[in-house]
This record gives structure tokens, C-alpha cells and sequence, in this order.
């Protein structure tokens, strides 16, 4: 799909002209919740999550026959301060790893049926360090977020997007602090696992991308630009790609839930069609989706990225739309309702 947006400014206006749930398909999926062979309320989250899903398929008997997985990767300047526990190198080395079928979301992927594209963000040019200039120009932000909406399959009925990126839990804990305020210790973690050292560095790397651009992060679109990453901003371009194809997105962990909060803040209801996946074990995801008002579908202290925890969630979706779609009405089952 070709991104209609070439400045910020066209890409906030895209968001702000986004299309609605379809509330007739809505109605039907209800009514139709209601008619099938269970008691009232009996599948728990799994009815809502049909009745979502129909909603924004546009029909009240929806099917999910088609999952896109979508891997961005970028490289982070701010690396140079020592905030992740792995070197930078592991980005690339890891999209390898992706291509051949060797990773953990390679396995999932295929365990729910999944089509996997990987797309790395000019690995060879890192973001600038956030801490001494903005993590990207305008041109390179919106570049990203072309990336991310071109990376979309139409013809997708739900989206996982997920991300690999050494540093990219620093510029996720900065985006999301940018975001919804606090301190910088409130959104910093330990990521793939820095010892208390480098918590406190990190946090300290923070709270100075914070203060260096206080101003223009007012806006959360220039958030992204500032403290984001090219994988940030491509899983933000994609989940405003499939709010324009009425496809369902499913989040991942903190640094993808982190790049949907800034669609959340520039535009109120960007994330209508967007449920939350997991529950990382990176401290302050949990505070990111109650901003959000996302409850997640997992919990299972995962802390991996590459939407592994999303793609997970795709078994839980399609298990809820198959009960919703094939299960015989108490009229056809001739079994007595209550
Ligand atoms: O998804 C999460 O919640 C998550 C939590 C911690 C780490 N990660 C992954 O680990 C990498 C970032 O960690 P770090 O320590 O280098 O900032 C990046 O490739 C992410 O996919 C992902
Ligand atoms: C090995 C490795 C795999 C990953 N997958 C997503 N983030 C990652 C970070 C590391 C370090």
C-alpha cells in the first residue's frame, strides 16, 4: 500500500480522518453473541473480543483466515551510552535470524498460521543519540512511518506488529514518559537485562533526552520523532495502515505498546481497533496499557519483543472468533434456552 502522507502534519491529518468501526456489524455480532449455545456471558472475554473483531471486519460472522506478522528492526545511537545489555550488532544479526527461520516469532508465526515479513530500518545509520540531538529529522521519521504503512497486506484480516532493535527499551521508556508524564524512573526498566548500573545509567539517559527536547515533545508525533526509532515509528505507520483497511491490530510488549501510544495521544481513538497482547515483564508495560485503557490477553512474563507475545494472542483471537462464527444458535441446536 502506498502511504498517502509525505510530511508529519499529513500523517496527523490521516489519523485524525481515520474510518470508524462498522456499529451495524456490531449489532449483528451482538445479537448473534446472544443466540448461541452457552449461558450469557459464559466465554468471558472471548464474546467481547469476537464482537471487536466483527466490528471492525465489518460483518457479524466474521472469519481470520489471513494473520500478518510484521517484524520492523532499527539500530539506536543512544546505544553509545551503554544502556542495553547486548551490543548493537545483535539488531542485524538478529534480522538473520529472522530470515532463517531461526527465531523465537519465526516458531510462533507458524504455530497460528501466520504470513512473517521482517523489515530492517537502515541498520548501517543508527538514530541519533536522543541525549545530544534528535533521535531523527523530520524526513527520517516520516520515512519510517511510510515503511511501516507500506509494509501492511490489504488483504490481512489481523496485524501483529512486533520489533528488534538493541536500546529501543531506552526510547520506548522516553516516548512513553514524553507521553503520559512522570518521572523517567517510572518508565525505565531493565530490558534484555541490565544489571543495577546500567538501570541507573538508563535512567539518567532519559531523564536528559526528557529535558534536552522538553519542548517539542509537547507534541507526541515530535515524541517519536525525538526520542522513537525507525521500528517505533514503522509500528506506528502500520497500525495507522490497518485502521485504514478496517484490520484489527494486536500489540505486543513494551516498545510496540510504547510507539502505539504516541498515535494514542496525537489523536483520540486511534487505538479503537487495537487490543493489547501480553503483559511484558518490563516494569512499566503495565502502566502504558492502563494509559491506554487496554486490557491484556496474556500474561505470561515474557520480555522477548519481536511480537512474540502479539502472535501468541492470535490463537486466543482466532479461538474466540471461531466459537462466535460456528457455533450452532440454541434454535438450530434445538436446545432450550434459559
Ligand atoms: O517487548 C518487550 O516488552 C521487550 C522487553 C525487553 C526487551 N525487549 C527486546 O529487547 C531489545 C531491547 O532491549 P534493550 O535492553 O536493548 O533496550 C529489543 O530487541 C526488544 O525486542 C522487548
Ligand atoms: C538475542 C536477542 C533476541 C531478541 N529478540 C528481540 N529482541 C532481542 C534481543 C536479543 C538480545
Amino acid at each position: 500500500m502506498s502511504a498517502p502522507f509525505s510530511t508529519l502534519a499529513e500523517f496527523r491529518a490521516v489519523l485524525a480522518n481515520a474510518p470508524g468501526k462498522n456499529t451495524e456489524a456490531q449489532a449483528g455480532a451482538e445479537a448473534r453473541n446472544g443466540q448461541l449455545t452457552k449461558p450469557p456471558g459464559a466465554l468471558g472475554r472471548l464474546e467481547d473480543l469476537a464482537i471487536w473483531y466483527a466490528s471492525w471486519r465489518g460483518t457479524d460472522r466474521p472469519e481470520m483466515k489471513a494473520p500478518q506478522v510484521i517484524i520492523f528492526a532499527g539500530n539506536h545511537g543512544v546505544c553509545a551510552q551503554g544502556v542495553s545489555a547486548f551490543p548493537p550488532e545483535v539488531t542485524v544479526q538478529m534480522v538473520a535470524n529472522f530470515e532463517h527461520g531461526g527465531a523465537a516469532i519465526n516458531q510462533l508465526s507458524k504455530a497460528f498460521g501466520a504470513k512473517m515479513d521482517v523489515h530492517a530500518l537502515d541498520l548501517d545509520t543508527p538514530t541519533a543519540d536522543f541525549t545530544q540531538a534528535p533521535a531523527m529529522t523530520e524526513e527520517e521519521v516520516v520515512a519510517a512511518l511510510q515503511t511501516g504503512w507500506n509494509a501492511v497486506d490489504p488483504n490481512a484480516d489481523v496485524l501483529v506488529t512486533g520489533e528488534m532493535g538493541i536500546g529501543n527499551t531506552t526510547s520506548a521508556a522516553a516516548v512513553a514518559a514524553a507521553v503520559f508524564g512522570g518521572e523517567a524512573g517510572d518508565w525505565t526498566g531493565r530490558g534484555t537485562g541490565v544489571d543495577d548500573a546500567g538501570l541507573s545509567r538508563k535512567t539518567d539517559v532519559v531523564a536528559r533526552g526528557l529535558a534536552l527536547h522538553a519542548d517539542a515533545i509537547k507534541d507526541p508525533l515530535q515524541a517519536l520523532r525525538c526520542l522513537g526509532g525507525r521500528e517505533l515509528a514503522a509500528m506506528a505507520g502500520a497500525i495507522a495502515a490497518a485502521r485504514s483497511c478496517s484490520i484489527p491490530v494486536i500489540l505486543d510488549g513494551f516498545i510496540c505498546s510504547a510507539a502505539a501510544a504516541s498515535l494514542h495521544a496525537a489523536q483520540d481513538g486511534a487505538l479503537d481497533h487495537v487490543v493489547a497482547g501480553h503483559l511484558s515483564a518490563e516494569g512499566a508495560h503495565a502502566n502504558i496499557l492502563s494509559n491506554l485503557g487496554k486490557d491484556p490477553l496474556l500474561s505470561l512474563g515474557l520480555r522477548l519483543g519481536e511480537g512474540s507475545g502479539a502472535a501468541l494472542a492470535l490463537g486466543v483471537l482466532k479461538g474466540a472468533i471461531a466459537c462466535h462464527s460456528g457455533m450452532a444458535t440454541f434454535a438450530e441446536a434445538g436446545v432450550a434456552d434459559g
